[in-house]
């Protein structure tokens, strides 16, 4: 068999790896050998059109649409407008009182009604980002097996290998087969599988892909199978904020089976009843799973790694941000959206933001992404190199103070955190002998921000900076109330997850929600519209200022660090343009010539979700 070399790695020509990029539709000679789905294209009418979620307008079809389409009969006789069927369906959404109940709701409604789903989720996105999305899809995800109805996405299971071994099982039975096997024991892997479950989509043009593999499902730990809410909540997101087409995005999970006992014990768990693979294993499916990827849809579709455990996502990261267009959202992501709240918190504090010092509970993903991008903008304002910059950044792990005597059993990923001090063993007592003006909490463990900890940050700090960003809100390090209150209402207050107003002594304090819904969505945009082949840190620093340039003077007068979700679209459109011309910039950009106003275009490029009218 033919070998060429593929980003160098060495592939065999035939299976899948090369040639045919885009080539959905299996016509390219590298494919010949493959299977191929007979796809094909009908008009709906009648009864399917109206159980068709991407064309169904429900009582919004006109009187000649219902000529037209045969629908007569099929719907009773009023007409509703699109407006008319939002009203009624916020109505219905606010008459449950179980969040959970709400999800559901609205997720029947995106499997029944496309456009009205993503009319509701925009026009009143303050209200329903919490039901799609943090804190309510973590629920959703701990119960997805029980409320799973039709399935979402596309699940990429090791499966196909243990269905693959047992034909193989069955064929060496028959001493006939022998010849056959042996020649296909090469297939052993995973190799060829991944495509043919992707052709198995009905949507060919993908241009967003956000992949879990459930091990971290937001501060909950491993979730296995059924954190498929979590690509299906961030896509809806990319829709509703950023623009993107929903018939462009592919929410996706790797189900390699799962460590959690309550999940394996499940009668009604929809994964695979089996320990996570790990090694060689996992790396090989997520190769075959790459690879396939930029078979099937080329080289600028980004797909974004979203909830994967420490151990796997930093080597992801590093590994695939070499060849594909890659992003972290828990890594950079909310790196991101936490350097642009300090950026705007600036204006609010005063002082560079070389000027302060960062305390950070937690040493993952989340914790250690934002400290390298805030070391990164610190070196960059100043012109000290970034080995120095660390060097105000400390961070707290489950074992203490991260300290150089440690230096030597740190995971690599801790290692230019390692700063020469004492050993100190609690985070009050860190906070005590640091005194960081920024405490940023990002180990997924709730109500760890105690009273001791917030009074002996505001002890030092005139305006103590508190971020609470573990997610859902049943993990954030505290809630704001707390956080005002036992400052005596002098914090700056974000969380990952929403909290409500809080009023005191008179005052009412908004706190701001430091999610990476801010900037994913925009971010995304940007390199779509660029046609970007790969991510840089210089983008991400691209985004982080256009967000905190949108905060106004009226948020400040708020206390707010963030703008608020409701002008999203204007925001991602903004942040988009900012993202896209760094992508010019950096001569990474494949669609040409540049758009001169990048902003304008990147609100042109937005979804809509207003009805159309049928012919
Ligand atoms: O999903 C969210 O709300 C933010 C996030 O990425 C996480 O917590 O993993
Ligand atoms: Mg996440």
């Amino acid at each position: 068999m033919e070998s060429v070399l593929i980003n160098g790695i060495d592939k065999d020509y035939k299976n899948g790896v090369a040639g045919g990029v885009e080539d959905v539709y299996g016509e390219d000679s590298a494919t010949e050998d493959q299977l191929v789905t007979p796809w094909t294209v009908s008009v709906a009418s009648g009864y399917t059109l109206l159980r068709d979620p991407h064309h169904n307008k429900g009582l919004a079809f006109n009187e000649k649409e219902r000529d037209a389409h045969y629908l007569r009969g099929l719907l009773p006789p009023a007409i509703a407008t699109q407006e008319l069927q939002e009203k009624k369906l916020m109505h219905n959404l606010r008459q449950y009182q179980v969040p959970l109940q709400r999800y559901m709701a609205m997720m029947d409604l995106q499997e029944r009604n496309e456009r009205l789903f993503y009319k509701l989720l925009i026009d009143n996105v303050e209200e329903l980002l919490p039901v799609v999305y943090t804190p309510t899809v973590g629920e959703a995800c701990q119960k997805y097996g029980s409320i799973f109805r039709r399935p979402q996405g596309l699940y990429i299971s090791l499966k196909e290998k243990y269905d693959h071994l047992l034909a193989f099982c069955l064929c060496l039975l028959c001493l006939s087969c022998i010849a056959v096997w042996w020649k296909l024991k090469g297939d052993l892997s995973f190799r060829g599988k991944v495509l043919e479950v992707l052709k198995n989509w009905p949507e060919k043009s993908i241009q967003v892909i956000v992949v879990t593999d459930g091990e971290r499902i937001l501060g909950l730990g491993d979730l296995g199978c059924q954190g498929m809410g979590i690509p299906v909540g961030k896509l809806s997101l990319y829709t509703a904020l950023g623009g993107v087409r929903p018939s462009a995005c592919l929410p996706v999970t790797i189900d390699v089976g799962t460590n959690n006992e309550r999940l394996l014990n499940d009668e009604f768990y929809i994964g695979l009843k089996q320990k996570r693979a790990t090694g060689q294993e996992y790396n090989e499916l997520l190769e075959e799973f790459m690879s396939a990827v930029k078979q099937n849809y080329g080289e600028k579709v980004l797909v974004q790694f979203e909830d994967f455990a420490n151990h796997n996502a930093f080597e992801l990261l590093a590994k695939y941000s070499q060849s594909h267009l890659v992003f972290n959202d828990d890594i950079q992501g909310t790196a991101s959206v936490v350097l642009a709240g300090l950026l705007a918190a600036l204006k609010l504090v005063g002082r560079t933001l070389g000027d302060h010092k960062f305390l950070f509970l937690g040493a993952g993903e989340a914790g250690t992404g934002i400290a390298e991008l805030i070391a990164l903008e610190i070196s960059r304002q100043t012109k000290a190199p970034v080995e120095e910059t660390r060097k105000q950044i400390w961070l707290v792990d489950s074992k203490g103070l991260i300290v150089s005597s440690r230096k030597e059993s740190l995971q690599h990923f801790k290692k230019p955190w390692a700063h020469e001090h004492e050993p100190v063993k609690e985070l009050v007592d860190a906070v005590k002998e640091i005194k960081p003006t920024v405490l940023i909490g990002t180990s997924g463990v709730g109500k760890t921000f105690t009273k001791e900890v917030v009074e002996a940050m505001s002890s030092f700090n005139e305006k103590p900076f508190i971020l609470a960003l573990s997610n859902p809100t049943s993990h954030s390090e505290c809630t704001a109330e707390e956080a005002y209150t036992w400052s005596e209402g002098r914090a700056i207050f974000a969380s990952g997850s929403p909290f409500d107003p809080v009023t005191y002594n008179g005052k009412v304090f908004v706190p701001g929600q430091a999610n990476n819904a801010y900037i994913f969505p925009g971010f995304g945009l940007g390199l779509i519209i660029s046609g970007a082949i790969r991510v840089r840190d210089d983008m991400l620093l691209a985004a982080s200022e256009a967000l905190a340039a949108q905060v106004t003077q009226e948020n400040y007068d708020k206390g707010l660090i963030y703008p608020p979700f409701t002008n999203i679209r204007k925001i991602s459109a903004h942040i988009a343009a900012k993202v896209a011309a760094k992508v010019y910039e950096l001569g990474l950009a494949s669609r040409l010539p540049r758009p001169k106003d990048l902003v304008k275009h990147a609100e042109s490029c937005m979804y809509s979700p207003v009805y159309r009218n049928y012919r």
